[in-house]
């Protein structure tokens, strides 16, 4: 019987998913794909098919927990699969710690270990393994992969992989680790060679920039958190660090409440108190959400400055990400910003979302690249299973929890 894979996103705002078609030369084809979006009081599911057309939509209160989620998901996915039979999830895992450099089948030995890095991401794990947690519980028999979006970073080279902190605090796991893995590999992937010295800007409900040097992460600007680096929806991105102490020593905020502030209460929301979501931030006229918006880009176009610095120089600059995909104004104030490096925008260009926005007179090339993280969750747990099967034929048939 063919065979089938479900790869499911969860971040911070929404959950995607795709379903593929395992084809006999284990080729993926796209079955169908969609979204929960969670900004909304009401979580809103639309399923897509593999040519974008609205398949379902659905609006509903009762997704909020996973297992919720989990069935529908797999009530209104598995009819879409035809003949084919669903042989495995693959999810995106946010932190893969010092362990977990590679994608791995998940058995109740990773889950536990995946569990414990909850710390290093309270706003994602919980959301990333509460699925893998329902999924076992409602299939038992169903393999289920973690692909980290740690991994792509795991080499980074030690000038940029060291906290500058005692030698010990490395060999306790404590290193810059990098988020946006996921989406990064599938731009490099997407990427010609000719592109030697890339910077990658994944800007969504989470942003994070990435350096890839000959298709390899070489610096990004999250580190041991997905909280350090840029401003992002309602994260603080990097703050002095001195102010965690301050707030402790002085304010008596708790590790909890600092947590909140930072990961929940910052960011565009915090500065603006309008919104966490940028297209209503750019719809208003107050002047706190467009001081929001200025703080956002100007965050980004130095850190996009800074990326460049440790690849001395850059030869393309990519938008990506909810924000990066789809806001040309965004896109606009960023490389306004860049101006003094070279960087040169063909407005009409970036207006129209064109996959080049640069003009022939740019230092440096500019493009816009919807990414795919699915794609690439779907891959990796396709060999993931194919090396499974291959090592053991009756894999499949236990049960892997
Ligand atoms: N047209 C747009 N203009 C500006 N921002 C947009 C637009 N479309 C989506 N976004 C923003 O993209 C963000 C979601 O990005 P996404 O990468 O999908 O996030 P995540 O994966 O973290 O859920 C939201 O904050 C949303 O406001
Ligand atoms: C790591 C991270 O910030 O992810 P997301 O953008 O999906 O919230
Ligand atoms: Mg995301």
């Amino acid at each position: 019987m063919p065979q089938a894979i479900l790869a499911l996103n969860a971040g911070s705002s929404s959950i995607k998913f795709a379903a593929y078609r395992v084809g006999t030369g284990s080729e993926l084809t796209l079955a169908c794909k969609g979204s929960l979006d969670r900004h909304a009081r009401e979580a809103k599911l639309i399923v897509k098919d593999a040519a974008s057309t609205v398949l379902q939509e659905h609006t509903s209160e009762s997704v909020d927990s996973s297992s919720a989620l989990t069935t529908l998901l797999l009530g209104r996915i598995e009819p879409l699969l035809g003949d084919a039979e669903l042989a495995a999830v693959g999810h995106r895992v946010v932190h893969g710690g010092p362990t977990f450099s590679a994608p791995v089948l998940v058995d109740s030995a990773v889950l536990q270990a995946l569990d414990a890095l909850t710390p290093l991401a309270p706003l994602h794990q919980p959301g990333c393994l509460d699925p893998i947690r329902s999924l076992i519980s409602v299939r038992p028999r169903l393999l289920q992969v973690a692909c980290f979006d740690t991994a792509f970073h795991h080499d980074l080279p030690p000038t940029y992989r060291r906290f500058p902190l005692p030698a010990e605090f490395e060999a306790d796991g404590i290193r810059r680790y990098g988020f946006h893995g996921l989406s990064f590999e599938y731009i490099a992937r997407s990427l010609d060679s000719v592109e030697a010295r890339v910077v990658v800007a994944h800007l969504g409900s989470g942003s994070s920039l990435c350096a890839i040097r000959n298709g390899k992460s070489v610096n990004t600007t999250m580190s041991l958190t997905p909280l350090d680096g840029l401003m992002m929806a309602t994260r603080s991105g990097a703050i002095d660090p001195g102010l965690v102490l301050y707030l402790q020593q002085t304010k008596n905020m708790s590790a909890s409440e600092i947590e909140e502030l930072l990961y929940h209460r910052s960011g565009l929301i915090g500065l603006s108190g309008i919104s966490s979501d940028m297209r209503i931030l750019l719809a208003s006229d107050d002047l706190k959400a467009k001081e929001a918006i200025d703080q956002f880009c100007a965050c980004v176009a130095e850190q996009i400055a800074a990326m460049a610095t440790c690849m001395s120089g850059v030869d393309l600059l990519v938008f990506t990400g909810g924000i990066g995909e789809n806001s040309p104004e965004i896109r606009k104030q960023i490389c306004a910003r860049l101006n003094w490096l070279g960087l040169r925008i063909d407005d009409e260009a970036n207006m129209r979302g064109h996959n080049s926005i640069s003009t022939r007179e740019s230092r440096f090339a500019v493009r816009v690249i919807p990414t795919d993280e699915e794609s690439v969750i779907a891959m990796q747990t396709r060999d993931i299973i194919d090396r499974a099967n291959l090592e053991d034929p009756n894999r499949i048939a236990k049960n892997p929890a």
